[in-house]
């Protein structure tokens, strides 16, 4: 099981003042830690910042007590990232883009089509599996992100926005997938503008222009929760 523990992390980018400032945060193993704000506040820079995408100005992000260097560390400390939009390559098909991230963590071609299969099913999906990302529908596109973020079966899950092109019952199904990989003990957290989807993780961070309030912590949980 794996913590990520932000602490005073100011951070932004090269040209202009930072965008974040003096955040701090636990992410726990087993929790779904959601990241809240209006439009600009910081949550991309933060989820970027926890995957090792962004060098700290100030403070740390630290993955079970070491800090992480780049975005090569946190892959080896097993912490994936879904962005925002998707990351997918549009010419390959939507089991494509999951068999090449999961090949190139190290599995073999045929546990890797397993595997994809499985992730894209999760996500209803079993059915566009041969399709062309650029054939799919936003949400489509969307889903198959999820798809090959839990595919890589990571300690920590950054999901940046993965709901915000998902009608009502893919959305309700992507919140409780990433439930399901809390209960296996992975520190999961989710960017999203949703407040039902903010309310159903166990604590909550808000940013506003790039200071966090948090609004719940994993101590408010009932005991035994
Ligand atoms: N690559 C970049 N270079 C320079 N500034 C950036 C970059 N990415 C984001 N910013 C700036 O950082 C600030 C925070 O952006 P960020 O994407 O983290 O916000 P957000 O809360 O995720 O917003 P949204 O809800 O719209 O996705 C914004 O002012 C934005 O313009």
């Amino acid at each position: 099981m794996t913590t990520l523990v932000v602490d005073g992390l100011t951070a932004g980018y090269a040209a202009g003042a930072p965008v974040l400032r003096d955040v701090s945060v636990r992410v726990e193993p087993g929790r779904v830690l959601a990241v809240t704000g209006p439009s600009g506040a910081g949550k991309t820079t933060l989820l970027r910042a926890m995957a090792g995408l962004l060098r700290p100005e100030h403070g740390t992000v630290t993955v079970d007590g070491a800090p992480l260097r780049d975005r090569d560390h946190a892959v080896a400390a097993r912490v994936v990232f879904i962005p925002q939009g998707n990351g997918l390559a549009a010419i390959l098909t939507a089991a494509e883009n999951v068999q090449v991230a999961l090949i190139a963590q190290g599995a073999s071609p045929t546990d890797a089509r397993r595997t994809t299969l499985d992730a894209l099913d999760r996500l209803g999906l079993a059915g566009q599996a041969d399709q062309l990302v650029e054939e799919l529908s936003g949400g489509q596109q969307q889903r198959t992100a999820t798809a090959r973020g839990l595919a890589l079966r990571g300690a920590v899950l950054l999901a940046d926005e993965i709901t915000s092109e998902l009608d009502a019952q893919n959305r309700q199904k992507v919140i409780d997938l990433l439930h399901e990989e809390a209960a296996r003990g992975v520190a999961v957290v989710m960017a999203t503008h949703d407040p039902e989807a903010a309310a159903s993780c166990d604590a909550e961070l808000h940013l506003v222009d790039g200071r966090a309030e948090l609004v719940r912590g994993y101590a408010d949980l009932p005991a035994g929760a």
